[in-house]
């Protein structure tokens, strides 16, 4: 794939194969029953018909039907298969981990503005009384608490590489909570600052183009950028990058993502996480991970090779992903969220 092709597909659907789910625990996850279930529920060849002609490409619509619906059979909705969900993670402790922007904010033109409801602020808070909650993001930590604006909750901020626990007095605060709990990158803080100032200057005279600071990493967003300046921008940014061989690029949704080569990431960050909550090789753990981006995928892959607990991506389309569960949009994360507590409650008054 050219880099531009690659820029081009960013958001795009790209055929999924079924996701490796070796589990220690769970051999085949979700169960059958639920892939089957989940998969019927979307194959009305009706619906898929009046789709169709009101796009008026019955031609192509039909593969893609055929392509998303398969996609569906093996990521099938955390809704459609909460119960089976349930099941799993019967008699286990559930940590719930959330990304940020795509999964409890939708995806907005300016990252300022990309603010979390009400709605969705009660529904975390809501999970967060019943189980140990974390944010994990790619946006610095500063700036995503003051999105999320909930004390109680874990927080990894820039890609998991800057970790702080809630204020001691919340219920799952561990002793150790107070203060940060883990920076792996801290000695690259003077080198991001600077690649800042470079990467500023340098993509000013590309119109729509805004560098974030994102504290241990940086992210240079072209949402705005018209489609013919894309390669121009990634080519000033990996000659800017030239200099900084500590440096790596990835990608998200329209961003290109700049930070310390180092291995830690999102997945890094999970492990952390239960270690700390002190859930290390423990059996008795049910991690739910929900996220939309590329960097979620690393978190995905930990549980897939841990085989405990569960993935869930966000997407309206099919896409390659470790992740076994799949929800469509933001409002359908808060729904899902609003059910763990519910079910919750009703074991409580069993
Ligand atoms: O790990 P996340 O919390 O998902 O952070 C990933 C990046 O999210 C933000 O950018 C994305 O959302 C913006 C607001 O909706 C959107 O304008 C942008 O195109 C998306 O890529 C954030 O601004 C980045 O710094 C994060 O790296």
């Amino acid at each position: 794939m050219t880099k531009h092709a690659a820029f081009a597909a960013e958001d795009a659907a790209v055929a999924a194969p079924a996701p490796a789910q070796p589990g220690r625990r769970f051999t085949s996850y979700p169960p059958s029953s639920c892939r089957t279930a989940a998969a019927q529920g979307r194959r009305d060849p009706g619906a898929a018909g009046a789709a169709a002609r009101a796009t008026g490409s019955w031609l192509n619509a039909v593969p893609r039907r055929a392509e998303h619906d398969d996609w569906m059979e093996k990521h099938p909705s955390a809704l459609a298969g909460f119960e089976s969900m349930l099941a799993a993670a019967k008699g286990k402790q559930v940590v719930m981990f959330l990304d940020y922007d795509g999964t409890l904010s939708p995806i907005v033109k300016d990252p300022d503005t990309a603010v979390m409801t009400e709605e969705m602020r009660d529904a975390v808070r809501g999970v967060a009384e019943h189980f140990p909650t974390a944010i994990v993001s790619g946006r610095c930590r500063d700036k995503v608490f003051n999105f999320v604006k909930l004390a109680e909750l874990y927080y990894a901020g820039s890609h998991g590489m800057d970790i702080k626990g809630p204020t001691p007095e919340s219920k799952h605060a561990k002793a150790k909570d107070e203060g940060v709990l883990c920076q792996p990158a801290s000695e690259f803080l003077p080198v991001i600052d600077e690649v800042y100032r470079a990467l500023t200057a340098t993509t000013a005279a590309i119109p729509g183009a805004t560098v974030e600071n994102n504290k241990f990493c940086l992210s240079v967003h072209f949402r705005c950028v018209q489609e013919e300046k894309w390669r121009a921008l990634e080519e000033q940014v990996r000659s800017v990058l030239k200099e900084y061989p500590d440096l790596r690029l990835t990608r998200g949704r329209k961003v290109l993502e700049i930070r310390p080569s180092i291995k830690w990431d999102k997945g890094n960050a999970l492990q952390f996480l239960l270690e700390a909550l002190g859930f290390a090789d423990s059996n008795n753990v049910f991690p739910i991970y929900i996220g939309d981006d590329r960097t979620d995928e690393d978190a995905f892959k930990v549980l897939r090779d841990m085989g405990q607990g569960i993935g869930i991506l966000v997407s309206k389309i099919p896409k390659e992903t470790s992740a076994s569960y799949s929800l469509r949009e933001p409002s359908e994360v808060k729904e899902f969220l609003h059910k763990l507590v519910k079910s919750k409650q009703s074991t409580q008054r069993d």
